[in-house]
């Protein structure tokens, strides 16, 4: 299949493979069904000789046996093969996905609603594995089968043949006919199931607003219309899949019919053999019949899910990958010049020096969280350039990037898995010394260890079975874990007095890292090395509140 779009080619690499087998599969079916259909005819042509030899007879219905057997064996065959096809298919696509997603500039991301996301990453994808292990693959074989069927029709009568020949065109063309509208109608069920999961996402927290604020009945109320909405498009969906799953049943059906009839008049001529074994076909005919409709309505759902893909996997990326090269090592000079960001920021310039700390401070929606943005690059500025150590960072691969920034901030919670994951989570290759170093900075070790799993303990989502301390030390921890050269940490007020005092300060106080700290705490700013002071996305001051100097001597000497 041709690569249309965005999306991984249905039959690349190990899957071709795959197909190939499944193409000699249903040769090896039409093969079988044309020695049934053969083994018929001699068999009971043998009964109408004047002198019927038994033993032929016996021999004709053992092989009709044998390759009835044969037959069952090719289509499970067949349907193991085609679901790992469409395995394979749906991991690749997953993966393009993931891929995508993560190098979606942060400020993209955030526009998409969750919800909708997640119907992407399972309906969809169901949608895409149905067509390829259900409804491609079934596709491949069954057209083998109709055409090698009709075949030993025609070898065994013309007449026959065209009739079924005829009764298949008719199906097909009704199904081929009732393709846009069953489109549509998939198209509105996604949106509708969409819309739903879209709400449900953002209500079904622990904290919902929805309990808080006592808008239980009224949220109830509007999940009873979109569930109906729901309802009303599965229906009509189903209305038409049903009419398209019932045209290859009532072919089949009237093939029979057909057959029946057109060997009534021939039966004189071709004889009772042929006549049983056209019946014999035409029978085993009847499944791959039956998968058309089925077929049909995979594709149709394909298709929507293929154009919604399609559109979310064509949202521009930040450049990265093997086309850029990795950040080279460097002391953490961070420059912003004339850095602009559409709503965020007007022609920003600054600069933090290696190991300084830099205190960004203003008002809200004043710009503090884009320039933290800008330092990890997760999205690009409009207009300037961001360096850190004299490297453009829109130049180079993210992930070299990420491995050169620790973040600190409330919108990055802990993950659920053992403390130890989470702790190594920025730097994977961190090895026991490391964590002890990191346990022993943010004194997590005392807390540590009197866990009876010690850092095997799982934790839940966003670490919420922890105390509140804890947590954000480990938050912390995670974040300086394989020293970062750049620390960026957005929301410093919101972290806990203890922490503010106790860990952070301790990190400052050893780290030779350069620190952006997002603040408007008094503390902070006088014990910061430059305050960056942003109003409605302009850089209004830089004020240095001493000669820079190393971030040992900072936290010292203000004694935080
Ligand atoms: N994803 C986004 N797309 C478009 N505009 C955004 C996006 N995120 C933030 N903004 C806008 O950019 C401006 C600066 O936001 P930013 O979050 O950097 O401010 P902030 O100083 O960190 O504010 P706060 O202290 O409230 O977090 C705001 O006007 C905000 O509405």
């Amino acid at each position: 299949m041709k690569r249309r779009g965005p999306l991984p080619a249905v039959l690349a690499g190990s899957r071709r493979g795959l197909m190939a087998w499944l193409l000699a599969n249903g040769i090896a079916q039409a093969a079988t069904m044309a020695g049934i259909a053969i083994a018929t005819r001699h068999g009971f042509d043998g009964l109408h000789q004047p002198e019927v030899v038994p033993n032929v007879v016996l021999a004709h219905a053992a092989a009709i046996a044998v390759l009835g057997l044969a037959l069952m064996w090719l289509r499970m065959a067949e349907r193991t093969t085609a679901e790992r096809l469409g395995q394979s298919y749906l991991t690749a696509t997953r993966l393009r996905l993931f891929d995508h997603l993560n190098n979606l500039p942060s400020r993209v991301l955030q526009k998409r609603t969750q919800g909708v996301l997640m119907v992407r990453f399972v309906a969809d994808l169901n949608a895409l594995n149905d067509w390829v292990s259900r409804g491609l693959a079934r596709l491949a074989v069954a057209a083998i089968t109709i055409v090698s069927a009709v075949g030993v029709l025609a070898w065994l009568d013309p007449l026959i043949a065209a009739c079924v020949a005829g009764a298949i065109a008719v199906a097909v063309t009704t199904l081929a006919a009732a393709g846009s509208p069953l489109y549509l109608r998939v198209r509105e069920l996604r949106r509708a199931r969409g819309r739903m999961a879209a709400n449900l996402g953002e209500k079904l927290n622990v904290y919902s607003p929805v309990r808080v604020f006592g808008r239980t009945r009224g949220e109830r109320s509007r999940l009873q219309k979109q569930s109906s909405r729901l309802a009303q498009a599965a229906v009509s969906q189903a209305r038409l899949a049903a009419l398209l799953r019932a045209v290859p049943d009532a072919a089949s059906t009237i093939l029979t019919a057909l057959v029946l009839a057109a060997g009534l008049l021939r039966v004189q001529q071709a004889g009772w053999g042929t006549l049983l074994a056209a019946i014999l076909v035409v029978n085993l005919l009847d499944s791959p019949l039956r998968d058309l409709g089925r077929i049909f309505v995979f594709w149709q759902n394909f298709r929507a899910a293929r154009d919604v893909l399609g559109g979310f996997l064509r949202l521009p990326t930040l450049a990265s990958g093997r086309r850029l090269p990795p950040l080279s090592p460097g002391p953490g000079h961070l420059a912003l010049d004339q850095v602009s960001v559409a709503g965020a920021l007007t022609q920003v310039s600054a600069e933090a020096p290696a190991g300084s700390l830099i205190a960004v401070t203003g008002s809200s929606g004043a710009g503090k969280s884009t320039i933290l943005g800008l330092a990890a690059r997760m999205f690009d500025p409009d207009q300037g350039t961001v360096r850190l150590d004299g490297q453009a960072l829109a130049e180079h691969d993210l992930t070299s990037i990420r491995q050169a920034v620790g973040m600190i901030s409330p919108d990055l919670p802990l993950l659920r898995g053992s403390i130890r994951r989470n702790l190594t989570y920025r730097a994977s290759a961190a090895n026991d010394a490391e964590i002890a170093d990191a346990l022993q900075l943010c004194e997590l070790h005392q807390a540590i260890a009197a866990l009876p799993r010690g850092l095997d303990t799982r934790i839940a989502e966003r670490g919420a079975d922890l105390p509140a301390a804890l947590r954000q030390r480990l938050i912390v921890a995670r974040a300086v874990m394989g020293e970062p050269r750049l620390l960026l940490i957005d929301d410093a007020d919101a972290m806990l007095d203890e922490v503010r005092t106790g860990t952070l300060a301790r990190v400052l106080r050893r780290r030779g890292t350069t620190i952006l700290l997002v603040t408007s705490d008094p503390q902070w700013l006088s014990a910061a090395d430059a305050v960056w002071r942003l109003d409605a996305g302009q850089l209004e001051s830089v004020k240095e509140t001493k000669h820079l100097h190393t971030s040992e001597h900072t936290c010292a000497e203000v004694n935080i």
